[in-house]
């Protein structure tokens, strides 16, 4: 009887195990069909289905997924399985446009409520959410709506009329101060169990610490959540470094390096907006079509520039924080403060998973920067509680990652990978990192940048950066007045901007009104300059420290003779006497520079040793021949010409296949600017200073206005005033 009983039983459970299976098996069918119907792509990827399995069980789900690994279809399809709506919060309003934007033209019902839409819009959206049968089935919000009491009683009434299906928060690290990205708004999340208890909720995110996981968990009290991790390794991205301390000009090697991949979409990211727009300024003047995106543009524009870029009719963006899925390149044209931020921006590249490239600026200007905002955010921190000191204290340790990442010659995707736990096989690379591809130039280029380093430093004080010590000078803060602004905006206007950055704000100090126009801008940021260098000439003077002294000349001296010696080493003897020529060099430098600066005249003895690493025999020649004794005999007139530019596969990289790395000596730039450089220009362009910079534009803005109130001058115009 009990025998038979068990039988009975067994028979049951094998029925409904049946069931159940052939029930999941129908349930991927439609899914699938769904993912084919609305979006063409012919399967799901990696762990994306059994997200969408889970959250429609009624199960939270914490996804981790690579950048462009597809989270956004984890919640998507979801909203297309069955009637209701899914709510989406995303911390960026270029982010949500997008997506709607892109639902949208799939013919999916989806729009998003933020303070850039017109009142007009919103009461639309609202009446359709208020209606019995609402015909939204994604609704993207900013984490400040979530937390006004009004929106909170609307998602209440949605959901007790059965319609709310599955809330997802997307860069759910945002929530962590443990992650790259606090927003502090995004706190208020927690509050979205308690007012909603059963509606499952989703947190999807690229960031990978462990302790910014554990901690989206809990702060959404995410319940049993079935947890999803996929490797953090995107193969379709090239990674490279190049080091602006080594460059002639960074504006006018990125300006090359866009200019050679021709009509590609690429995102600049800079680390603040004035930069933002002089670069954007600077490329477009080089005939790229771009534009500036940042949260200090109108809405009106930001729009204006978002759809440009969407529709291809610009082609770059220098901004903030933007997104579009065949970006070819990501640049960051500063150091980005760590390396969750990095590998966040950078894998805005290739979202269609073709190949693309991540190319960093490192300069050592702007690491001191950082690490100046950091330390003074610690100190800062210290003074309040010892969680938020050991909170600043990850934000240096971030950072360190971030230096190494560039100062190192090891394998840039392995650091990447390591810094997120993963481990990596020496394999994984595939030479698709400079440091892999091209060993021997890194180590030469770290090389170079440690001297150039270690020169500057004892030699040297920068122009432009401005040392702890001047900082807590008032005057001399100006260069952040960006930052005030970025924080005056509304509190729901953010989403395009960071929350951390209350320290900036208050080192912002500067006596300047935010809401200044850009000529009262400028104007103060030149007095604050002026003063800055009659304060430092006065010093310098006094404590002769300006000059370039006779131990510097003799050290570049030494560089360049070593350098000529390579030269002769790599060319063949030329019967050139080495002292004399080097002597004839740093000469040649220091006439040039000698009066501007250690920095120009460091940054010209520098460009001259790249010039020796790369130079033929008559250039070498003619340039020591022509002007100085120590060129003593006719030389091999028979030398190979330098080699043609090389055909680029522009993507992956820009060396030459043809070329060894030790032929490319000391250069970061790309072979054909290099030996473009070699052949084209001896000398360097003179940099301005920014009151040159600043007297030139206000020059350019006289002439233009003047030009527009003539009517003179416009023919066209005063025919249409008449
Ligand atoms: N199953 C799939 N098959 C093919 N392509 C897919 C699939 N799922 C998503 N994609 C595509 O992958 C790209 C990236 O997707 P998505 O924007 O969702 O990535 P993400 O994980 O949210 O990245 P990020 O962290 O940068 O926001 C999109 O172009 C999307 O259409
Ligand atoms: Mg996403």
């Amino acid at each position: 009887m009990k025998k038979s009983l068990l039988a009975m039983e067994s028979v049951t459970s094998e029925n409904e195990k049946e069931k159940e299976k052939k029930k999941q098996i129908q349930e991927k069918e439609t899914l699938v069909k769904l993912l084919r119907w609305h979006f063409d792509h012919p399967n799901f990827r990696d762990k994306q289905l059994d997200a969408i399995q889970a959250v429609l069980s009624g199960r939270d789900c914490f996804c981790l997924m690579p950048t462009g690994g597809g989270k956004s279809m984890c919640y998507q399809i979801p909203a297309l399985a069955k009637p209701g709506i899914v709510l989406v919060v995303s911390p960026l309003i270029a982010l949500m446009e997008n997506q709607v934007m892109a639902l949208k033209e799939k013919g999916i019902a989806a729009e998003f409520l933020s303070s850039t839409q017109t009142l007009q819009v919103k009461n639309k959206i609202h009446e359709d959410l208020d209606s019995g049968k609402p015909s939204l089935r994604l609704l993207y919000v900013t984490p400040e709506l979530i937390a006004t009491p009004g929106f909170m009683s609307k998602l209440k009434k949605i959901h007790s009329r059965g319609l709310l299906n599955l809330i997802a928060v997307d860069e759910a690290h945002c929530i962590s101060s443990w992650g790259h990205d606090f927003r502090p708004s995004y706190r208020k999340l927690s509050s979205l169990r308690n007012c909603l208890p059963d509606v499952p909720i989703m947190a999807l995110t690229a960031t990978a610490a462990p302790k910014v996981q554990k901690d989206v968990i809990e702060s959404l009290c995410l319940q049993k959540p079935l947890v999803l991790k996929s490797s953090f390794n995107r193969p379709n991205i090239y990674y490279e470094v190049r080091y602006k301390d080594l460059l002639d000009d960074a504006y006018t090697d990125l300006s090359n390096v866009l200019k050679s991949f021709g009509d590609i979409c690429a995102i600049v990211y800079c680390l603040e907006r004035t930069l933002c727009d002089e670069l954007s300024a600077h490329l477009s003047k080089n005939g790229i079509l771009c534009a500036a995106y940042h949260a200090g543009l109108n809405n009106k524009l930001r729009s204006a520039v978002l759809d440009n870029w969407i529709s291809s009719k610009i082609q770059v963006v220098v901004a903030t924080g933007i997104d579009r899925k065949d970006v070819r390149m990501v640049c960051h044209f500063n150091i980005p403060k760590s390396m969750e931020a990095f590998y966040q921006e950078s894998g805005r590249a290739g979202r269609d998973q073709m190949l693309c490239k991540s190319l960093l600026y490192y300069g050592m200007d702007d690491r001191k920067r950082m690490e100046f905002i950091l330390s003074k955010a610690e100190n800062k921190k210290s003074e309040s509680s010892s969680s938020q000191e050991a909170l600043s204290k990850k934000s240096i340790s971030d950072f360190k990652l971030m230096v190494e990442y560039c100062e190192d010659s090891g394998c840039r995707r392995k650091k990447i990978l390591e810094s997120f736990g993963e481990q990596v096989p020496p394999s994984l690379c595939k030479k698709s990192c400079d440091a892999c591809k091209h060993p021997n130039l890194v180590a030469k280029n770290l090389e170079e940048l440690t001297t150039t380093c270690a020169i500057r430093q004892k030699n040297s004080f920068s122009r432009i950066f401005i040392s702890s010590q001047d900082m807590n000078d008032d005057r001399k803060t100006s260069e952040f007045w960006n930052r005030e602004d970025e924080a005056s905006g509304s509190e729901e206007d953010i989403s395009d901007s960071d929350d951390g950055i209350e320290f900036v704000k208050s080192l912002s100090k500067s006596k300047l009104s935010t809401k200044a126009g850009l000529n009262a801008k400028i104007d103060f940021l030149q007095r604050a300059e002026e003063s800055y260098y009659q304060t430092k000439d006065k010093q310098v003077n006094k404590l002769n420290k300006n000059a370039i002294s006779e131990s510097l000349r003799e050290a570049s001296k030494q560089r360049l003779s070593n350098a000529l010696k390579q030269a002769l080493q790599r060319l063949g003897d030329l019967s050139i006497e080495i002292e004399t020529s080097a002597s004839f060099l740093e000469k040649e430098c220091h006439e040039k520079y000698g009066k501007s600066g250690k920095s120009f005249y460091y940054s010209q003895v520098a460009s001259t040793v790249r010039w020796l690493s790369i130079t033929d025999s008559t250039q070498l020649t003619n340039r020591l021949g022509t002007t100085s004794s120590s060129f003593h005999s006719a030389t091999n007139s028979c030398r190979e010409e330098p080699p043609a530019e090389p055909s680029l596969s522009p993507l992956l990289d820009q060396q030459p296949t043809d070329i060894t790395d030790e032929q490319l000596h000391g250069s970061t730039s790309t072979a054909s600017e290099t030996y473009k450089s070699a052949s084209l220009k001896e000398s360097l362009l003179v940099i301005p200073s920014f009151s040159e910079f600043v007297n030139c534009r206000k020059t350019k803005n006289q002439l233009n206005s003047s030009q527009k109130q003539s009517p003179m001058k416009n023919p066209e115009k005063k025919m249409r005033l008449q």
